[in-house]
């Protein structure tokens, strides 16, 4: 089981982000400021618009704050960035169709000058830790979009980034697939226990895979309230039936009321 340490890992300090527009200013976020703890699981919850994926964008470095601080490691977010503290995983997989699973999974290494050898042996390990044996060599048309989205992962974790960005990786998938996968991606954290962070628009996935959720609200986007999820680990399918579960989605459902 993997546990927060307590140790800051990423924070956020009264953080603004205004998008210039055509008519008037888009406020994507106004004075976010939350802390995130090394090796905890967190998620950013909330309706359409609320900046979910601008937060998720900020602390990757991909777009900088209007307003307001970020931190990361201990670092600047683009010292974290260039320190290759992250790997990212988007709603849509991002592979190379013309490339073999294995050759998507281990192209940041590649990119790294990682020798052959190096690459397949990482690549084996790779694909074993998101239950893809024996699919190396296929291509990605070859797969299920389930199992897509699982190269996509392993090859995020291929530079062993201390942090995982999820921005809602399992949308476009099947209920039952993504549940399933939700379940697969516990197992993957509790054997590599790095920290995680994961947009989605479900509370009811947010509630199975976090230690905390974020919840935020739109118009300007802003946190309203963060959630502990103090159900044990490792979270079993059966944990979904729960009272304790259902209680849960009943107090962040009611987080929103009035949003
Ligand atoms: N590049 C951009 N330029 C202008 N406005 C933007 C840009 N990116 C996002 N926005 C606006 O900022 C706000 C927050 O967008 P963001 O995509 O972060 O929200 P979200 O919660 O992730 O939404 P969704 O769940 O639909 O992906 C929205 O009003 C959006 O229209």
């Amino acid at each position: 089981m993997v546990t927060a340490t307590g140790f800051p890992e990423i924070e956020l300090a009264d953080i603004g982000m205004h998008y210039p527009s055509d008519a008037t200013e888009v406020i994507a976020l106004q004075n976010v400021s939350l802390n995130i703890a090394k090796g905890e699981f967190v998620s950013l919850l909330g309706p359409s618009g609320c900046g979910k994926t601008t937060l998720l964008r900020l602390m990757a470095d991909l777009i900088q704050p209007t307003s307001g601080s970020i931190k990361v490691a201990g670092k600047s977010a683009k010292e974290a960035r260039l320190a290759r503290k992250y790997g990212i995983v988007f709603q849509n997989p991002v592979l190379y169709d013309w490339r073999r699973v294995e050759e998507n999974i281990t192209l940041p290494l590649e990119l790294m000058g990682v020798k052959k050898a190096e690459r397949k042996r990482k690549a084996a390990e790779l694909l074993d830790l998101v239950g893809l044996q024996g699919f190396g060599d296929k291509y990605p048309w070859q797969l299920s979009g389930g199992m897509q989205q699982r190269v996509a992962i392993a090859r995020a974790l291929s530079m062993e980034p201390e942090i995982l960005l999820m921005d809602e990786p399992f949308s476009a998938l099947d209920e039952f697939t993504r549940e399933r996968l939700n379940e697969e991606l516990l197992s993957i954290w509790s054997q590599v226990k790095n920290t995680v962070v994961f947009v989605t628009h479900s509370i009811s996935e947010s509630i199975f895979l976090s230690d905390r959720v974020f919840v935020l609200s739109p118009h300007p986007g802003r946190l309203s309230s963060v959630a502990d999820i103090p159900l044990p680990r490792p979270r079993t399918r059966e944990m979904r039936n729960s009272p304790e579960f259902f209680g849960l989605i009943a107090q962040i459902r009611g987080s929103f009321e009035g949003v």
